[in-house]
């Protein structure tokens, strides 16, 4: 497991966001527009063969493999490949991952015909890794690095596509556990409850934290 020092300024790493989200992001309404489009059939081969050269284009300089969890010189985290919150990755729905206080974090999130499990409902697996990273990042309040051991997730009833909001926190330490608790909402309040065990690896484990993250 590699994490890539980039030897950059958090100004330039902003600039760089400022050039590759667009895409992004006309990526995501892409997939979206391929959902819900009813153009006739005859288009279909057209576009198909559009978006095939826009990815070979793309494709004429790539990296070997995955994008990695990337660092400026600053510190900040640039996981821009991240299923949850990737600035370059068009699964992400994203999600903006937010700090409040005592190690809150929250986000809110638009979830559309992309995340559809049963009908006009967010799929559970969607729930569950929204809920996974979050859980994760409030687990990294504390500046310590930690991996999902146990997730447990609860769906109190059915979650409607469209804004959710999510929270996070750790409740308590058990040397290198931390106990992870967070909620997804949706416009009519908690639908999906998850609780976890976060695990500092061993190669992080020299100085376990004791106390509520800041
Ligand atoms: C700020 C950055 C934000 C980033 C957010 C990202 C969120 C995304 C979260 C993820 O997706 S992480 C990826 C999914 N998870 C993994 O791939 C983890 C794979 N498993 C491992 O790497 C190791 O099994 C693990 C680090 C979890 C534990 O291995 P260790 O060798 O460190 O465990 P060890 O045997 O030393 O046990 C230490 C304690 O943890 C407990 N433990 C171990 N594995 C556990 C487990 N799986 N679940 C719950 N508890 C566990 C174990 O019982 C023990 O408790 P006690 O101290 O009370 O004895």
């Amino acid at each position: 497991m590699t994490f890539v020092f980039e030897d950059i300024d958090d100004v330039e790493m902003e600039r760089r966001r400022s050039v590759v989200e667009p895409l992004t992001d006309a990526v995501r309404d892409l997939v979206d527009a391929v959902i819900r489009t009813e153009v006739a059939e005859g288009e279909i081969p057209d576009v198909t063969a559009a978006v095939r050269a826009v990815t070979e284009r793309l494709r004429s300089r790539q990296s070997d493999g995955p994008y990695g969890v990337r660092y400026t010189r600053a510190g900040t985290g640039m996981p821009w490949g991240n299923p949850a919150v990737g600035v370059r990755n068009a699964v992400a729905p994203p999600m903006r991952v937010q700090a409040g206080d005592d190690g809150l974090r929250w986000a809110d999130v638009r979830l559309g015909a992309a995340y559809e499990g049963p009908p006009g409902l967010v799929h559970g697996g969607i729930c569950a890794l929204l809920l996974d990273h979050l859980l994760g990042e409030a687990a990294g309040a504390d500046g310590t690095p930690s991996f999902t051991g146990t997730i447990s997730v609860r769906y109190l009833r059915e979650t409607r596509l469209g804004p959710v909001h999510l929270e996070a926190r750790t409740d308590r330490y058990d040397g290198p556990k931390k106990f992870v608790t967070g909620t997804l909402s949706d416009a009519d309040g908690p639908s999906v409850v998850a609780d976890a065990v976060f695990v500092i690896p061993r190669w992080a484990r020299a100085t376990p934290p004791q106390e509520a993250p800041q």
